[in-house]
């Protein structure tokens, strides 16, 4: 205790002695002072611990608060000082305060400020302690936002157009651009300007309408693609399905690496029986809309004969045709001052070269060719024609006309001179679209006019290289055709066309171009089936189904720009594999991705028809591709949501041997854990895990279900590939979307066993096999009980019962084969094999380059024509 303290301490004992002589006795008084006065502090305290216990019991007895004490002057206590009668009642009220004197008045003060600091250090502590109260990380959140917002976040003044959103983003999962993890509050604004446009795609419409790959859509489209006919519903799911926040994977090739422009040499080799297709047709298919299978076989017969003849049939050349000298290095892809303004003033969306992706090339070099003057001296016409009309130049949205297809024409005439190359980009050829067997919707005309421009409503693709390559063509020259592309091999050839690995001239980026001879199709009344499946690759926008680039009309040659497999078919693929059948988990894989690529098909209104492993491509990066879409079926589809009660109502034919302890088959494979069904029970480890699994299923089988099985589709046609036909279509009643599941048992079974289950010596036994034989599994190679069992559920002969044809694909991926699989991630998962560029005989570009070669694609009436330059 301090000096000062110490004196207080006796002025007030003084005091407090004076007042207290009246209440005792003379001899404590003498007593009392005595000890002052040698300075007894036991006493003292004494007196003053006395003292504080009378506060104490005035204050419990009278119910004051400490802080309404420490609320009155001192002074004026002092002033009031009375004899404390410790132990006095007093009765409650006002003037209590009264008998309180300095010192009780400065302990109380003492008190209410000690009282006051413990709170202030109570709350100090809550809030620094690591269990933050729910009130200081709110206060914290909200430090933090108003910080950034007034920091380096968005103004809130920018205009109404500009929305703010606040995500709450748990603290541990937030990731910084370099993956690592970073807690924060994140803060975005989303404007319907720029903004959006610079952030990744996302699940707004804004960052879909500001796509940085956008070009504008010409105003004729749009007038013409107004027409919605009976598929709305189908384009709102196809919209749906495009906006999943979904990254594709992105491929790119490797191998060709050598840039482009190169002038080619001149020669007059011919190539029509040189370039053979790689893959030998060995299903032959059925397309006639007959209901009597006597046509099978006929029909087989003049496909084959159409193929034949196309390879033995000796070239008549237009000579003035087939002698393209096209300057190709400067001059043949004329480049002009408005399109070059354009790709480096405001009106182009990507000022910076366009770099492809897959093989990391920049354009730039294209560009600097493309430079005004250069661009001038080549064709002072083109730059008229293209400047003037095509409304690039600086326009956001250009009209295109009929006048710009023939001003183009005329240049194109006079650049090649000889060539008689006529040229009708896709703006001219989508007002036809409409006359076709089925209405396109709005979404789907616009898409198809974007399509060779730019990623349209594909957000999630604008990182594709090859989308910016087009675009980048489509703004130097307004106008896409075959001469834009290297023709580099021909990859085959069907019955409506023949398609061909093909070289964006300037790019490196490699396609699959499909050409089809339009005199051919109309003569053969083919053009329907080439509509259909040109309508439905526009559709398209999946991870397994092809991604239509860009689509024109040159020469009278119909040309699909696609996206090119260079992993082959399934079918080559299953040859080369031991025993000539996958293994189950490959088997698996490639099933799995087929049925979500149905899937898919089948929400959008189309029954696909013609699976066989054949028709599916094997990506670059190993994943699939189903192609081939002229025999398809366009119908209505209604999407429902089925609940838990409706889909736990099938399990009978969800059987599963497998799923419990029944199975006895001795060599039975589970597909997903790799463990025999008879697995010892002892195994407490692994009966767990299979447990789990099981209840996994049953609690996402509970889980309410989108089916969106166009289970009202009607066709009578005779389609499809014999091994592959469904009895309801051979026995002609009538068919729908079920005969796809019935064709993904076959393929199923054809890729575990290496054959079809009903095949026969001819076409006719394998029908009657089809329709009358019952199904059998051969003794090797062992194959699992689920995927027999699936397999089984799949080929009921009657379509009502089959496995699929209620609910569709949702049914199948429920079906114990497929336990395990992550359908999500399964185009994340790793394929089974990656295709082998040298053994495809996949060339470079470079070494095509190296040796100047290149096809060239003519049309002379019923055969195409192609020329090695
Ligand atoms: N995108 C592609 N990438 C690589 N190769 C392809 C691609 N598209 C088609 N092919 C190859 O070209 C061949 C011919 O394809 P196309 O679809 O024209 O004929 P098809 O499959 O025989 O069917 P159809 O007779 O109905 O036209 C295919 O078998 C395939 O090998």
């Amino acid at each position: 205790m301090g000096s000062f303290s110490g004196t207080c301490e006796i002025v007030e004992a003084r005091e407090e002695l004076n007042l207290s002589q009246h209440s005792r006795g003379t001899s404590d008084k003498e007593e009392k002072l005595r000890k002052l006065k040698l300075g007894y502090k036991d006493s003292l305290e004494d007196d003053i611990n006395h003292l504080f216990d009378a506060i104490t019991l005035k204050a419990s007895t009278k119910g004051l608060s400490l802080s309404q004490q420490a609320g009155s002057s001192p002074l004026k206590k002092s002033a009031l000082k009375r004899p404390i009668t410790v132990g006095a009642p007093r009765p409650p009220g006002i003037g209590n305060s009264e008998s309180v004197n300095m010192k009780q008045a400065l302990r109380e003060l003492c008190l209410s400020k000690a009282s006051e600091m413990a709170a202030m250090k109570r709350l100090s502590k809550s809030t620094c302690s690591p269990a933050v109260s729910e009130a200081g990380r709110i206060k914290t959140l909200y430090n933090s936002v108003v910080v950034e917002a007034t920091g380096s976040g968005p103004s809130f003044d920018e205009g109404k157009e500009s929305v703010v959103e606040i995500f709450f983003v748990p603290e541990e999962m937030k990731l910084n651009s370099s993956g690592k993890i970073l807690p924060q509050l994140q803060m975005q604004s989303v404007n319907s300007s720029s903004q959006s446009a610079r952030s990744s795609p996302r699940l707004t419409v804004t960052a879909t309408q500001n796509n940085p790959g956008d070009v504008p859509i010409p105003d004729k489209i749009i007038s013409s693609s107004s027409k919605v006919g009976v598929h709305t519903t189908t384009v709102e799911l196809a919209q749906q399905e495009k906006h999943t926040p979904e990254t594709y994977p992105s491929s790119s090739i490797t191998g060709g690496n050598t840039p482009v422009l190169v002038e080619k040499v001149q020669a007059s080799t011919k190539l029509t029986n040189r370039v053979l297709a790689p893959k030998p047709t060995r299903k032959g298919r059925l397309q006639a809309p007959t209901s009597s299978s006597s046509s099978v076989v006929g029909n087989r017969v003049s496909k084959l004969s159409r193929n034949t003849s196309r390879a033995a049939k000796p070239v008549v050349r237009n000579k003035n045709s087939v002698k393209k000298k096209l300057k190709q290095n400067s001059g043949s892809v004329a480049c002009t001052s408005s399109a070059y303004n354009s790709l480096n003033n405001g009106s182009s969306p990507s000022k910076s070269p366009v770099v492809c992706e897959r093989c990391q090339c920049t354009l730039e070099s294209a560009s600097k060719d493309c430079k005004p003057d250069t661009a001038i001296s080549h064709s002072t016409s083109l730059n008229d024609g293209v400047s003037s009309s095509n409304g690039y130049t600086g326009a956001s949205k250009p009209v295109v006309t009929s006048n710009n297809c023939s001003r183009s024409r005329a240049v194109v005439v006079k650049v090649k001179k000889n060539t008689k190359l006529e040229e009708k980009g896709e703006f001219s050829q989508s007002s036809k679209s409409s006359q076709g067997e089925y209405s396109s919707s709005t979404s789907i005309s616009d898409e198809s006019n974007v399509s060779g421009s730019s990623c349209g409503n594909r957000p999630h693709m604008s990182k594709d290289g090859r989308w910016g390559a087009i675009h980048h063509v489509l703004m130097r020259h307004g106008i896409l055709g075959l001469r834009h592309f290297n023709l580099l091999k021909k990859l085959g050839c069907g019955d409506i066309g023949t398609v061909y690995l093909a070289e964006l001239i300037g790019t490196n980026c490699l396609f699959a171009i499909k050409v089809m001879d339009n005199e051919f199709l109309a003569r053969r009344k083919k053009m329907p089936r080439a509509q259909t499946e040109r309508e439905i690759l526009r559709m398209l926008d999946h991870p397994f189904l092809p991604t239509l680039y860009a689509q024109f009309t040159s020469d009278n040659l119909s040309c699909l720009v696609m996206e090119y497999c260079p992993g082959g078919d399934l079918h080559v693929l299953r040859q080369k594999q031991l025993g000539r059948s996958f293994p189950e988990p490959s088997a698996r894989f490639y099933v799995a991705e087929v049925l979500l690529a149905l899937e898919y098909l089948h929400m959008l209104g189309v029954v696909y028809r013609d699976l066989k492993p054949e028709n599916i491509l094997v990506r670059e990066d190993g994943h699939i591709m189903l192609t081939d879409f002229d025999l398809s079926l366009r119908c209505t589809v209604s999407p429902t949501l089925l609940m838990s009660s409706s889909t736990n109502a099938d399990p009978a034919r969800i059987s599963g041997p497998c799923i419990g302890s029944s199975c006895v088959e001795p060599f039975c494979i589970g597909p997903s854990c790799q463990v025999p069904c008879f697995s010892p029970r002892f195994l407490p480890a692994a009966a767990k895990a299979r447990k789990l699994k099981v209840d996994l299923a049953a609690q996402i089988r509970s889980l309410p279900q989108l089916v969106a099985e166009p289970t009202d589709a009607r066709s009578n046609s005779f389609v499809g590939t014999h091994e592959y036909l469904a009895p309801e279509i051979i026995k002609g009643e009538g068919h729908g979307a079920a005969v796809d599941w019935w064709t993904f048992g076959i393929f199923l079974y054809e890729l575990l066993y290496g054959k079809t289950p009903f095949k026969g010596c001819n076409n006719e036994e394998t029908l009657a096999n089809v329709v009358l034989q019952s199904l059998k599994f051969p003794d090797s190679p062992l194959v699992s009980c689920q995927a027999r069992d699936l397999i089984r559920g799949l080929l009921v002969k009657e379509p009502e019962n089959r496995l699929g044809s209620v609910k569709g694909a949702a049914e199948i991926k429920q079906h114990p084969f497929f336990d395990g699989l992550n359908w999500a991630l399964i185009r994340c998962t790793i394929p089974p094999e990656l295709p082998d560029f040298c053994e495809l005989g996949f060339q470079s570009t470079a070494s095509h380059e190296a040796k100047g070669k290149y096809l060239e694609c003519k049309a002379t009436g019923e055969h195409l024509e192609f020329e090695l330059f």
